[in-house]
């Protein structure tokens, strides 16, 4: 069965406007936000138990948290094992995404394009963006039938698509919101695990480089939640410090760079200039968050720029208002992705102290600075050490952990 995600549809389509409500229903309504806390606290545990017990595989552990909270929502599906066969699909579709979604772009950017064949010398990026496509849609079947089979067999965990498919048999609408159901599941997907992954490793990457904010933000969780409990979700509020790194993170991570093209549905007047309907128009993302008029510095990462900042300048400051996109298109998952980036900081800083490895002589390895680019923004592969910053952290994580029945 073929679909077509949300955002590649135009604004008036009827398959979008459906799946838009479903994605809103889930990511964007405070009291389903606040259900998911269970799940995002007993995911915390098990990212910090790991960063504990295997450091040096950071990465996968992060990859592991952001897909285990949307693959929870979307399916209803527990994440136990780096082999679990929902992780090992979801990652070969996000790196789909991420690649093919570029070669995808170019066709949004020049759209002569479109009408080139794909067997045509020099169309590879077509033929790419083709299999990539392909691979996203065997990611997407195995997790849907398997919600569908549980659902037919009255056996589903609650999760977006069993009550969407709930809701569709009860109205005998099946065969017509089978295909948009797909294509919403897939698109929480694509769209929410590289963009939140990026944040948190930009994250880690800043508390090896400016080991200086670490230690701030230490003692500013060590001041507030103490030494003697985890922090939680209702410490939010109580640290400022904390509250200014996830800002910086965002704005320094950029993660969608150039936003996703946006087609105009009439003709525009910007600032004299006339644009005409049906032109592709780009929000340099990258480009807003690190100005220079805004952002002094803008190539460094100091959370210090927001402290203290005054409410009206805020308002244009708060990397928030683009990052995650712009009008009626903005990005659904934002209050999501940025509680879950605000428990994955907050328990890391409590918990764990991060600094620059050492290479066999002893000697400092200092990650350099960079991102690699593509339709998100991510820091390459680095090491760094992550160790435990007491006995009395590890002990707090391995109870949570047993108390917390999967
Ligand atoms: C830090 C994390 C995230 C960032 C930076 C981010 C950024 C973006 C951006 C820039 C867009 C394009 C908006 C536009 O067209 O103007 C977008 C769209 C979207 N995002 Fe996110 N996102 C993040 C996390 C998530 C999460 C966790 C979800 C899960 C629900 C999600 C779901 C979506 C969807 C479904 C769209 C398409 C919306 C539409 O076309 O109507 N995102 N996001």
């Amino acid at each position: 069965m073929q679909w077509d995600s949300s955002v590649f549809l135009p604004y008036d389509s009827e398959s979008r406007r459906k799946q838009r409500k479903w994605i809103e229903s889930a990511f964007n309504d405070k009291a389903a936000l606040q259900s998911y806390e269970p799940i995002r606290q007993r995911e915390t545990y098990k990212l910090l138990h790991s960063l504990m017990n295997e450091p040096e595989g950071f990465a996968m552990h992060v990859k592991r948290f952001v897909a285990a909270l949307l693959t929870e929502v979307t399916y209803g599906h527990t994440i136990k094992s780096l082999d679990d066969p929902y992780l090992l699909l979801m990652d070969r579709a996000t790196r789909g995404t991420s690649e093919g979604g570029a070669a995808a772009a170019l066709v949004d950017f020049f759209p002569v394009l479109r009408f080139i064949p794909s067997w045509m010398p020099g169309a590879g990026f077509k033929r790419h963006a083709l299999k990539v496509r392909e691979i996203i849609h065997q990611a997407t079947s195995l997790p849907y039938h398997d919600v569908k089979d549980k659902v037919l067999a009255g056996t589903a965990r609650t999760s977006l698509v069993a009550s969407l498919l709930q809701e569709a048999r009860r109205n005998g609408t099946l065969a017509q919101d089978e295909r948009d159901i797909m294509a919403a599941a897939s698109t929480i997907n694509g769209a929410g695990s590289d963009t939140t992954k990026s944040v948190l490793a930009s994250f880690v990457l800043a508390m090896v480089v400016y080991p200086e904010v670490l230690e701030k933000a230490q003692n500013e969780v060590d001041r507030v939640v103490g030494v003697d409990r985890l922090p939680q979700i209702e410490d939010r509020g109580k640290l400022p410090y904390i509250e200014c790194i996830i800002t910086e993170a965002l704005r320094w991570s950029s993660p969608v760079p150039l936003g996703i093209p946006h087609c105009l549905t009439e003709d525009d007047n910007y600032r004299g200039y006339i644009i005409p309907r049906g032109s592709t128009v780009l929000g340099n993302i990258w480009a807003m968050t690190h100005d220079e008029e805004t952002y002094s510095d803008p190539s460094i990462f100091r959370p210090e720029r927001f402290l203290n900042m005054k409410a009206e300048v805020m308002e244009t400051a708060d990397p928030r208002a683009a990052v995650f996109g712009f009008g009626r298109r903005i990005c659904p998952g934002r209050y999501f992705a940025d509680t879950n980036i605000f428990m994955a900081v907050t328990s890391i800083v409590a918990t764990l102290n991060i600094a620059k490895a050492r290479d066999s002589t002893g000697k400092e390895i200092v990650p350099s600075i960079e991102f690699c680019s593509g339709l998100t923004r991510h820091p390459p592969e680095f090491v760094c050490s992550i160790t435990p910053r007491s006995q009395r952290a590890m002990d707090m994580v391995s109870k949570m952990l047993m108390s917390l029945s999967d």
